[in-house]
């Protein structure tokens, strides 16, 4: 049986014509080609909001468990002399109120995302619908937890 042919035709070419004395990254710059996964491509969508939420809740956690560790052990005052510094500030209850609901979020956000994760861990909820469904509800979830913190 005959076999398929086609012709070939080669040309010699330099080393120095192929490779160019460049980098990955400069080679990417003058094809103009974007770095992969490039967020400026993606529309905004609940998933990456909640997910990018997820990692600055938890950044913004983690300074200040560091904050309060350290705070309480280079202060020469303990959190009583805090505490009286702020009732001299003559907050009105709603301010107040408000202050301890943006420090409270990050915390309620975390943990309601957090354990909206352990669900997904376990195999449930990965549907796009769940997903989703999932998502409001862990935002309101977030909202009545802080509230609560911030009203305690
Ligand atoms: C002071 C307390 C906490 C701190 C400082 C903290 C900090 C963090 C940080 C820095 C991450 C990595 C985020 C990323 O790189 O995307 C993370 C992830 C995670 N946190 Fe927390 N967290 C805290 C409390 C909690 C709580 C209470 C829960 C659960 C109820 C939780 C559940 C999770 C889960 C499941 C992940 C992994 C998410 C994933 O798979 O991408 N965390 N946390």
């Amino acid at each position: 049986m005959a076999s398929a042919s086609r012709p070939v035709s080669m040309k010699v070419v330099s080393v120095a014509e192929t490779q160019k004395d460049e980098s990955f990254f400069e080679k990417n710059e003058r094809l103009g080609r974007k770095l992969s996964p490039h967020l400026t491509i993606y529309q905004p969508q609940l998933t990456s909001m909640l997910s990018i939420c997820h990692r600055g809740t938890g950044l913004a956690l983690g300074v200040g468990v560091w904050g309060l560790g350290l705070g309480a052990l280079i202060s020469s005052h303990d959190i009583s002399h805090y505490v009286t510094m702020v009732e001299g500030l003559q907050l009105s209850g709603a301010t107040l109120t408000a202050l301890k609901f943006i420090i409270a979020y990050p915390a309620g956000y975390h943990t309601a995302n957090g354990i909206r994760h352990l669900l997904w861990d376990t195999g449930r909820f990965l549907k796009i619908k769940e997903v989703y469904s999932t998502g409001y509800a862990m935002v309101a979830t977030s909202f009545v937890l802080s509230a609560i913190l911030a009203l305690l």
